[in-house]
C-alpha cells in the first residue's frame, strides 16, 4: 500500500476496501468535502423506503436506549449508503464526525473511504470498522458497526449503523445492531405477507414470540410463498422455497393442520427430518375464511368513502392540519393510529375526529387502559357468556371490543396498559377475532383502533413495561399533537374556548398576546381552566391585561375529612413536582392513574378557580 503504513494489520475485507479506495485515487490524508443529497432527494428516498424507515425508526429508538450514555449515534442508510435518519447522543452530537453523519450524507466507499455503512452496503454483510481502519484519518476516532437489512425477497432494504467514539466502544453493540436488523426484517416480512398465512414456528414454545422464530408464508392451499432466513435455517435440507408445498416440509397434512389451528392457538408439527416445532398462525381467521366458525366480516369490506375532514375543534395550525389528512388516510385503510402528545393537547378530540371521518356507523368506544381492572381484563374486553364466572351477569356481557364492532375502539393511556393485556391486544390486532370468556364460539370484529398516550413508549419498552412488538403494531400511523405553546392557532383556540365557557365573554388582543407567552404545561385543558377563571373575574367586562394578574378568588371550603384532604394534598404536591404529569404522579405514588385523576378531580371541585387552575377532561 505504498507509503501508507497504518494500521499494522487489516482484515481481508478492510484491506480490499482500502485497495478500492486507493485505486479510485482517494488519499487518506486529504478527504474530499462530504457530499450531501439535496432535500428533495432525501424526501424521495424516505418515501421510497417508507416501511423500512418506519420499522427502523422504532428499532433505532430501542437501540438508542440500550446503548445510551456511551457517546454514540445511530443511523439508517438507504441501500446505496445515503443517510436517511440519525439519532444522536448529546455528547456525540457536538463532535466533528457527527456533523458529517446527517440526513442526505453519502457514505459510500468512494465518498467517505472505508467506513462501516458503505462497506456493509458493498459487502452485503455486517461489518465493524474500528478507529484507524477507517480510510480517512479524520474518522480514526470512531468505531462503527453496520449491518444490512434484507427485504423479504433478499434485496437490501437499508443499512443500520451504530457509531461511537472509539474510546467508548462497546463490544456488544454489533450484537444489538444485528438484533435490531432481524426485528426490522421480520416486520418487513410480516407486512409483505399480511394477506397470506404466516406460520410462526420454533423448536421451543417459549421462543415462539422472539426474534429466533422462523416465519413461513403460505397461500390458503398450502403452497409456500416465502420463508424467512431463520425458517430456512430450521428447515435445512427441506425445500422451504416458493412454489413447494407445506406437505413437502411437514408430516401433517395441510388441511388437518389448519383445522387444528382453528381449535388451538399453537400446534405441534414434525418435519420430514424428524425435528419438532411449535407453530402458531396469527392471521388465520383473516386469511382463511373457509375454516371459520362464523361467517367472516373482513376488515377490508367496503365502507362508505371517508368524509372530508372538518373537525369540530380548532385545527388551524399547519402542523395539526397535516395530521388531519394523515388521520383521514389511516381510517380509509382501517390501519391503527397512535396519537401521541403531552397531556391536554386534544388527543381524545383527535380520536373522536378519526371516528367521525372514518364513516363508520358503529360506536366510538373509549377505554382508559390505566383504569382497566387487573383481573377479568379479558371479560371486560371480549365479554363473557352467562355463568362464565362467579358474579357474571345474567345473559353475559358484550365486552368493549364487541361494542366497538363497526366503529372505533379508543385505547387511551395505552402506555399504562398492564403487560398481561398487551399480549391479549397483540393477538387481537393480528386476526381481529374474539371469543367471549366461557364461550367456545369465536367471532370476527371490524374495528378501527386508535390508541393515545403521553408516555414515552420507547422508554417503557426499555424497562419492560411495554411490548416492543405491540408498539410496532400500534404505530402504523403515528401522529404527535404539538404542545399548546407551540401552536400557531393559539388565539383561535382561546377565543373558541371562551365562547364555549360564556358566549357573552370577550377578551382583548393585549390579554391574548400575554397569555400566548405563557408556557402552558397543562396545554389546552389548562387554558380552558384559566379562561374560566378570567371570565368569572372580569364579570362580563372585556378580559384585559389587568385581569391576568388579579388575585385568585379565595379557595372553596375544604372537603369534609382532614384525612382525605391530606391525601389530596399529597397527590397535588406530587402532581406539581412531576410537571403535572399524571402518569409520573401515579408512578411516584405507586397508585393507578385513575386514582390520581379522581383525587385531582376532587381537588378541582374545591379549588374550582384557584391559582393552580382546575382539572377537567
Ligand atoms: N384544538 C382544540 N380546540 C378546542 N378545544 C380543545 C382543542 N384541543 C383540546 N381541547 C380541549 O382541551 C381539553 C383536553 O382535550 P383532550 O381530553 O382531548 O386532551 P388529551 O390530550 O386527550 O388529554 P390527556 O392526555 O390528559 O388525556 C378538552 O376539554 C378539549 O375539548
Amino acid at each position: 500500500m505504498g507509503s501508507i503504513t497504518r494500521p499494522a494489520t487489516l482484515t481481508p475485507e478492510i484491506r480490499q476496501s482500502w485497495e478500492r479506495c486507493l485505486e479510485a485515487g482517494l488519499d487518506p490524508h486529504r478527504p474530499p468535502e462530504p457530499v450531501y443529497a439535496d432535500a428533495a432527494t432525501v424526501r424521495e428516498a424516505r418515501d421510497r423506503h417508507e416501511l423500512t424507515r418506519r420499522l427502523a425508526l422504532a428499532e433505532m429508538h430501542n437501540l438508542y436506549h440500550q446503548i445510551s450514555g456511551s457517546n454514540f449515534m445511530i443511523a439508517l442508510g438507504d441501500p446505496g449508503g445515503m443517510v436517511l435518519d440519525t439519532i444522536t447522543d448529546d455528547t456525540f452530537r457536538t463532535t466533528a464526525e457527527a456533523k458529517n453523519i446527517r440526513a442526505g450524507g453519502l457514505w459510500g466507499e468512494l465518498q467517505q473511504g472505508t467506513n462501516a455503512l458503505g462497506l456493509a452496503s458493498a459487502m452485503k454483510a455486517p461489518v465493524t470498522v474500528h478507529g484507524p481502519e477507517h480510510f480517512f484519518r479524520m474518522y480514526d476516532g470512531l468505531t462503527c458497526n453496520a449491518a444490512p437489512i434484507f427485504g423479504p425477497s433478499g434485496e437490501i432494504a437499508g443499512i443500520l449503523d451504530a457509531s461511537s467514539d472509539c474510546r467508548s466502544r462497546q463490544r456488544h453493540t454489533m450484537a444489538l445492531v444485528k438484533m435490531s436488523v432481524r426485528q426490522i426484517e421480520n416486520g418487513l416480512f410480516r407486512d409483505l405477507h399480511r394477506n397470506d398465512l404466516v406460520l410462526i414456528f420454533h423448536t421451543r414454545a417459549e421462543y415462539l414470540r422472539t426474534l429466533s422464530a422462523g416465519l413461513l408464508a403460505v397461500d390458503p392451499t398450502g403452497t409456500i410463498i416465502a420463508a424467512s432466513a431463520q425458517a430456512a435455517f430450521f428447515l435445512q435440507g427441506l425445500p422451504a422455497r416458493p412454489g413447494h408445498h407445506f406437505a413437502e416440509l411437514f408430516r401433517t397434512g395441510f388441511l388437518d393442520f389448519l383445522d387444528e389451528s382453528h381449535r388451538r392457538d399453537r400446534v405441534r408439527l414434525e418435519d420430514h427430518e424428524g425435528s419438532s416445532y411449535v407453530v402458531a398462525i396469527d392471521n388465520l381467521h383473516k386469511v382463511c375464511p373457509l375454516h371459520r366458525h362464523q361467517e367472516p366480516k373482513p376488515k377490508s369490506q367496503p365502507r362508505p368513502a371517508p368524509r372530508t375532514p372538518s373537525p369540530d375543534f380548532i385545527a388551524e395550525d399547519p402542523a395539526v392540519t397535516a395530521l388531519l389528512t394523515q388521520v383521514a388516510g389511516a381510517t380509509a385503510r382501517g390501519v391503527p393510529i397512535l396519537i401521541r402528545g403531552p397531556t391536554g393537547t386534544g388527543k381524545e378530540l383527535m380520536a373522536r375526529h378519526a371516528h367521525a371521518v372514518s364513516g363508520r356507523t358503529g360506536a366510538f368506544v373509549p377505554v382508559n387502559c390505566a383504569a382497566l381492572p387487573d383481573t377479568l381484563i379479558e371479560a371486560e374486553l371480549f365479554g363473557y357468556a352467562e355463568g362464565a364466572f362467579t358474579g357474571a351477569r345474567r345473559g353475559g356481557a358484550k365486552g368493549l371490543v364487541n361494542e366497538a364492532d363497526g366503529g372505533t375502539l379508543f385505547l387511551d393511556e395505552i402506555g399504562d396498559m398492564p403487560v398481561q393485556l398487551q399480549s391479549i391486544l397483540l393477538r387481537l390486532l393480528d386476526d381481529w377475532t374474539i371469543r367471549p370468556v366461557g364461550s367456545s364460539a369465536r367471532r370476527t370484529v371490524d374495528v378501527q383502533l386508535v390508541a393515545a398516550t403521553n408516555a414515552n413508549l420507547e422508554e417503557a419498552v426499555q424497562t419492560g413495561r411495554f411490548r416492543a412488538d405491540l408498539l410496532y403494531r400500534l404505530n402504523t400511523i403515528e401522529i404527535t399533537l404539538p404542545p399548546l405553546a407551540e401552536r400557531k392557532d393559539f388565539h383561535r383556540i382561546a377565543r373558541h374556548l371562551l365562547h364555549i365557557i360564556d358566549p357573552a365573554a370577550s377578551i382583548a388582543d393585549t390579554a391574548l398576546a400575554l397569555l400566548a407567552q405563557r408556557p402552558w404545561p397543562g396545554n389546552v385543558r389548562e387554558l380552558r381552566s384559566v379562561l374560566t377563571r378570567l371570565a368569572i373575574t372580569a364579570d362580563r367586562s372585556v378580559i384585559g391585561a389587568e385581569h391576568l394578574n388579579a388575585p385568585a378568588p379565595p379557595p372553596a371550603p375544604a372537603p369534609a375529612s382532614t384525612l382525605e384532604r391530606a391525601v389530596i394534598d399529597q397527590v397535588v404536591a406530587t402532581w406539581e413536582q412531576s410537571g403535572r404529569n399524571i402518569t409520573e404522579t401515579a408512578r411516584r405514588l405507586g397508585v393507578t392513574r385513575n386514582t390520581v385523576y379522581k383525587k385531582l378531580r376532587t381537588m378541582s371541585n374545591y379549588v374550582k378557580s384557584g391559582p393552580r387552575g382546575g382539572i377537567d377532561d
